[in-house]
């Protein structure tokens, strides 16, 4: 079984899924941490995103690790994915503002964005992938996709609480990254729509598993 859950940024993608591959006792794959990695891996190789052969260049690099057997690679924990590069846990650095402002400059890249699908495409499921086309490009095959949604004020509320940030500038950046990501990837049109906003999470867990089968 394959299970997609895509949605907005900070809308809950990762907490919701968490315990919904939890309950079903399935691992959970978030493709945003794999973009979040390649990103962090340019910024280290001093990469400019927004040139023509960016994408090219990024996709040399990472392959350039795979070759020498020192691959970037999700570790899809059910608690919380995880990336490493060879011995080294790339995590902690991933969740960050700096990161957060130049993702979507990364996804955009046709080569970044095949990259990450054949990471993805090559595990065997059973699994639940969260991020923003998982439905409707990666898995359009999938049994069950949900589209996770919030005010930006409510999900900014919410990130202000994980990191020391103030409320205006979160919600500002997260209506831009809003913006440039619905230019590169769209949610599933069959996918059941809920407004994480709408109650805590353990009643959006069971709200994502009551449409599941049993
Ligand atoms: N009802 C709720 N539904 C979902 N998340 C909630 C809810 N209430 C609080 N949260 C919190 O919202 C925060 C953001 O959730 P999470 O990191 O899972 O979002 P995300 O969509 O994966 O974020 P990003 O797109 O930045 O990776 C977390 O701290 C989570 O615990
Ligand atoms: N399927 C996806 C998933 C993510 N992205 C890009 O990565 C960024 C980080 O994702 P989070 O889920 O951690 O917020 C996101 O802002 C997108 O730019 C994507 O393009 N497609």
């Amino acid at each position: 079984m394959i299970v997609t859950i895509d949605g907005v940024a900070a809308s809950g993608k990762s907490s919701v899924a968490s315990g919904v591959a939890r309950a079903l006792n399935i691992p959970y794959l978030s493709s945003g941490l794999l973009y979040r990695a390649a990103t962090w891996a340019a910024l280290e190789h001093g990469l400019t995103l927004d040139t023509p052969q960016a994408g090219r260049t990024l996709a040399q690099l990472l392959t350039g690790w795979e070759e020498r057997g020192q691959p970037l690679r999700l570790r899809p924990l059910t608690e919380g994915n995880q990336v490493w590069q060879a011995e080294r846990d790339l995590t902690e650095h991933l969740h960050t503002a700096r990161i957060d402002a130049q993702v979507s400059a990364a996804a955009v890249l046709p080569e970044l964005r095949d990259w990450v699908n054949a990471q993805l495409q090559g595990l065997t499921p059973p699994f639940l992938a969260e991020g923003r086309d998982m439905g409707s490009t990666v898995f359009p095959q999938a049994e069950r996709k949900f589209y996770l949604y919030a005010t930006p004020r409510v999900r900014a509320e919410r990130r202000v609480l994980e990191r020391h940030q103030d409320l205006e500038s979160v919600e500002a950046a997260l209506k831009l990254r809003d913006e440039r990501d619905a230019r590169q990837s769209a949610p599933a049109l069959d996918a059941v729509h809920i407004d994480t906003g709408s109650g805590t999470l353990p009643e959006i867990i069971a709200q994502v598993m009551s449409h599941l089968p049993a």
